[in-house]
């Protein structure tokens, strides 16, 4: 691994004199910097990588043997090696498939019956066959957090255009102002809740359950029938009063924020159907096989990941910015962060040396054309590089707006370009003099206009953002994490970063409350504690 990280770095090193734009220089360049599947086109021409640096990047996934980890990963390998777990969410889009083994026993009966369990009940909402105890439901309320949310909230919202169950809401925060503002208005013998939770332990989803039972028991005489539950904990569905025929269940070895394409994607379910789900998960299907079988550089999983390492590892921009030109991804970029960052933001490797290089960029961004009004500026001309990651559809879904499309797609086009191409001061001095400046002051103005350029991006292009279509874009993602991490030979799979805080919150409790003094805590932390309690 040595030998090729240092050969990324020499590549990389060389890079940093090369202006991207002079890379055209090669007419094929777009072509041989691209690659397309099932549909998708994936564009890496305007980044400083040249053929060295690709091979250089493709002897780093094949030292890692990301083929090894591939195959590890799909038969069932319990690769999550601090928990113990096999990493299967790619068995939850497999329904067509063959076995899938854990630990001897084939996965794949349980989960193509908990989808059809789940199925049954979605088409049942849906056609009003279940009902609240005022009616058919209205309207239903996923409470959950983090992989218990992201990913229906993202889903739900991307695919609005084929939304034609009841509404869908999500209570995720514990600030009491989520459940209040999202309850406003419903009508509780109308609303179905669903409570998504992997473990039934996280204390914002469990608190949110209660407040929302409580809620519910004022107008209906029997709140829990009014329930379902998502988890791998039944016991603990069982104990909250949920009936069993209401649960619907899957096993440790779909991570949290994998869990979409599984019982936790039944809001996504009720509100565009079974048959559209299953769209959904056969998308996911596709890019499995793709990501299995596709040459390393054809494969788009293993090129988005290869780009990312390339500027984050090789060149050292510490972020980068997901810039969806469909106002539909809105929560792509909240997914994605978790995603990517719970995923791979490691200290050290499996096997416990602490990192030689960054683990992984910070992940942000908003949909195109908005951000362009607000941080772009940063973008364009601030003094830190941050790649962009753009993503435009050929197709909206608003055929009669065909020319909000055309402009959408050219602004999304029109961003890489200025990235990449900048203004030199001629042309800026130019621009100053048309506006009548002279002398010094002409020359303070057009400095002002000058953009350097020669910053990186990678486009995606994908059809009408149909279930199928998203379905193919979150698991190349999933995909992207992976190959990711296995570079870094980091577990991917595991989040213990996020128990220390959990553990003092617990703790802090009693503070607040004035019920502990908390002795031991330090000096900032009581002294705040004392300013909440207002004491
Ligand atoms: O689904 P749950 O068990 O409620 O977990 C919800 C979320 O909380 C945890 O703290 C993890 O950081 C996330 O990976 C997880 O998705």
């Amino acid at each position: 691994m040595t030998d090729a990280w240092n050969e990324l770095a020499e590549k990389a090193e060389a890079a940093k004199s090369r202006r991207i734009e002079d890379l055209f220089a090669d007419p094929e360049r777009a072509a041989r910097f691209s690659a397309s599947a099932l549909g998708l086109h994936f564009d890496y021409s305007k980044t400083a990588l040249d053929e060295d640096a690709m091979a250089a990047l493709i002897e780093l996934a094949e030292a890692a043997d990301l083929a090894g980890a591939r195959k590890a990963m799909f038969s069932g390998e319990k690769i999550n090696t601090t928990e113990d777990r096999a990493v299967l969410h790619t068995a939850l889009r497999n329904l067509d498939g063959g076995p899938i083994l854990v630990d001897g026993k084939d996965v794949m009966p349980e989960v193509r019956e908990t989808h059809d369990r789940m199925a049954q009940f979605a088409e049942d909402v849906r056609a009003g066959r279940i009902k609240g105890q005022g009616g058919a439901i209205t309207d239903v309320v996923n409470i959950g957090i983090g992989g218990s949310d992201l990913g229906p909230v993202m889903a739900v919202q991307a695919l609005a255009p084929y939304h034609d169950g009841p509404r869908c809401h999500f209570i995720s925060n514990v600030d009491g102002a989520d459940a209040t503002d999202t309850l406003k208005g419903l009508d509780p013998a109308r609303t179905l809740v669903i409570v998504a939770s992997k473990t039934f332990t996280t204390i914002e989803t469990m608190t949110n359950a209660q407040t929302v039972r409580r809620w519910m028991a004022q107008a209906v005489a029997e709140p829990a029938a009014q329930f379902a539950a998502l988890s791998t904990a039944e016991d603990l569905t069982a104990a909250f009063g949920i009936a069993p025929e209401r649960v619907f269940g899957f096993e440790d070895w779909v991570g949290g924020r994998y869990s979409v394409w599984g019982p936790i994607g039944l809001s996504l379910m009720i509100a565009i159907g079974a048959e559209r789900f299953d769209d959904f998960l056969a998308g996911g299907a596709e890019m499995d096989a793709h990501f299995r079988e596709a040459p390393l550089a054809a494969n788009l999983p293993v090129l988005l990941a290869l780009t990312g390492i390339w500027h984050n590892q090789g060149l050292g921009y510490a972020t980068r910015a997901v810039l969806p030109y469909e106002q539909r991804l809105l929560r792509l970029p909240a997914y994605l962060q978790q995603l990517e960052m719970e995923s791979n933001g490691k200290r050290v490797t499996k096997g416990g040396e602490v990192l030689e290089r960054a683990s992984g960029p910070i992940v942000w961004g908003e949909p195109g054309t908005n951000g362009q009004h607000a941080f772009y500026q940063l973008l364009h001309q601030g003094t830190q590089i941050v790649p962009c990651e753009f993503m435009v559809g050929i197709e909206g879904h608003e055929p009669e707006l065909r020319d909000h499309h055309i402009l959408l797609q050219a602004n999304c086009l029109a961003q890489s370009e200025a990235m990449m191409r900048g203004r030199g001061i001629e042309a800026a001095r130019a621009i100053a003099a048309d506006l009548g400046f002279s002398g010094a002051e002409l020359e303070r103005q057009a400095a002002q206009r000058v953009f350097e350029g020669n910053r990186p991006s990678v486009t995606l292009i994908y059809p009408r953002l149909s279930p199928r279509v998203l379905g193919q874009i979150v698991a190349l993602y999933e995909h992207r994490v992976f190959v990711e991490g296995v570079i870094l030979g980091i577990n991917s799979f595991d989040q213990w970063g996020v128990e220390l805080g959990k553990e003092l919150a617990k703790a802090l409790e009693p503070v607040l409350r004035g019920d502990s003094d908390g002795a031991g805590k330090d000096g900032s932390t009581l002294a705040l504690a004392k300013v909440l309690r207002g004491s």
